[in-house]
């Protein structure tokens, strides 16, 4: 550039964090007079927050960009950046991961010190759940309509009492699809595994061959429906669903009480089921205890299998844990899986979210993943779990498994047939339930909180030091829990 030119480069960044760059070229005229020669404005749709990502994105590994910064919504402009949180936990572990490098970014880019504000908007959870219905928003594959959910396979399923029966018929159903069960019926309580098992069966066709496949929730399926009636597309909607290999509805039980979806639904299912289509189904009950459910679909429900999945046992609840602590890279010792899986019994996606929280809050505050650290994060949880549980019932049972009267739990005798017994009994009691110690030592016949810290930490000892007696455990802490 010439000497007699000179360039301004101009940045100006507007309220909503747009910045406008201007390049402006200024000369002198004829007469000597300085004037502009040449004026490019830019403008670049990146907004502040977008920078303030980008940083982010390079500086931190993806699973945790992905976990903590990419869902948020954020607005910077020249006062400063705004960030919505759906809730506090998530508030305190993105201020106590990010906060400080937000703030620092946000100053350097505003070329001023800055504060961000945190808004906790309760509203943005519930917006997450209902915009994105469990399994459903995308389509991954050509030949799927649905969502088919790629973490759920039949590898990262833990097969165990409770749930063998489900997941054979599974099995057999991704084999030979239209010809071994068909439908295939899955039901059980809240969060056993029959979605996973579903996606698995689903995955497990998708890999072998170019399975057509159609996955609807129940409720999709109704809503689906409804907008087809109201844009004269029914012809559309029901073409659909004729033209796949493999239909699976979850949560069937939605459609019970609605007639023109049962209606519709059944056309369907008799088109699928005459030319060999498979056709599976999940509910939390089974057909027979489906009320409002037309009697024709009742009883095609049953022309093929139907298979109920039960509660984990606790071998199956450790197992489900280590793998799922796999997974997620972590280490999980074995103190801390057997209070999880002894207290949270009913529900492997509690199981799961337990150890997600678990591992959240370890990595937000460095900590170890210890017992004491357990309860603290797992408060509420394991408290729940443990109110059922009375101080009787554990010395009843562990007095009736030892062969000894239950008033030896109260009594003074110090022999090893009783003592022993008396001491699992006080340990159990700590564990399963939230009594202190002085109380414990006071339902046991009004003995010092010492004398049940020594039972606690003998017991505690041995369990690490033997492996046969920390099975024989494990089995008087699951009958206990029965
Ligand atoms: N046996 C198992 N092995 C591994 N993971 C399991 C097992 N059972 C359940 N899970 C996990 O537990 C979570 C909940 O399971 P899933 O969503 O399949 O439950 P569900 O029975 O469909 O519940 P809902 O009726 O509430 O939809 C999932 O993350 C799933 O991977």
């Amino acid at each position: 550039m010439s000497s007699r030119l000179k360039r301004v480069a101009h940045d100006k960044y507007h309220r909503n964090g747009v910045k406008e760059s201007s390049r402006i070229i200024y000369g002198l005229d004829e007469a000597g007079q300085a004037c502009t020669i040449l004026t490019m404005t830019t403008t670049e749709t990146e907004s502040y927050w977008d920078k303030i990502k980008d940083a982010l994105m390079d500086e931190i590994p993806a699973s945790r960009f992905d976990a903590w910064i990419r869902p948020l919504t954020a607005h910077c402009d020249d006062n400063g950046l705004t960030i919505k949180v759906p809730n506090r936990f998530f508030l305190d572990g993105l201020k106590a991961s990010y906060g400080k490098r937000m703030t620092e970014l946000t100053a350097s880019l505003l070329g001023k010190e800055t504060t961000i504000i945190y808004d906790v908007d309760t509203n943005l959870a519930a917006a997450e759940e209902t915009s994105q219905p469990k399994s459903e928003v995308v389509k991954t594959e050509s030949n799927v309509d649905g969502y088919i959910d790629p973490r759920f396979t039949f590898e990262n399923f833990v097969v165990g009492s409770g749930n063998e029966f489900c997941h054979a018929a599974s099995r057999a159903v991704a084999d030979k699809p239209g010809e071994s069960y068909n439908p295939l019926y899955l039901y059980g309580g809240v969060g056993l595994g029959k979605t996973h098992l579903i996606n698995a069966v689903a995955n497990e066709l998708l890999s072998k061959n170019n399975t057509r496949i159609a996955y609807r929730t129940g409720e999709r399926f109704t809503n689906e429906l409804i907008q087809a009636i109201r844009n004269g597309s029914t012809d559309a909607f029901r073409n659909q669903y004729r033209k796949v290999d493999v239909l699976i509805i979850d949560d069937i039980q939605f459609i019970a009480g609605k007639d023109r979806t049962q209606e519709e639904f059944f056309h369907t299912f008799n088109a699928l089921y005459e030319v060999k289509k498979q056709i599976i189904l999940t509910s939390d009950r089974s057909p027979r205890d489906l009320t409002n459910l037309m009697e024709r679909l009742r009883s095609r429900f049953n022309w093929g299998l139907v298979a109920d999945i039960q509660p984990p046992d606790l071998e199956t609840r450790l197992a489900i844990l280590s793998s799922k602590a796999e997974l997620a890279g972590i280490q999980l010792d074995k103190d801390v899986a057997h209070l999880l899986a002894s207290r949270i019994t009913n529900n492997v996606r509690e199981l799961e979210g337990a150890l997600t929280r678990l591992t959240a809050h370890s990595t937000l505050t460095g900590r170890t993943i210890d017992i004491a650290f357990a309860r603290h994060v797992l408060r509420d949880l394991l408290h729940e779990e443990v109110r059922a549980i009375s101080v009787e019932d554990i010395q009843k049972k562990v007095a009736s498994y030892f062969n000894i009267n239950i008033r030896e739990m109260s009594s003074s005798k110090r022999s090893r047939t009783i003592a022993f017994p008396r001491q699992i009994a006080m340990y159990a009691t700590k564990e399963l339930t939230s009594l202190s110690l002085p109380e414990i030592g006071s339902r046991f016949g009004g003995k010092d909180h010492t004398t049940v810290l020594y039972a606690v930490r003998k017991i505690d000892a041995k369990r690490k030091d033997s492996d046969d007696f920390d099975e024989e455990m494990d089995r008087i802490m699951a009958l206990l829990k029965q």
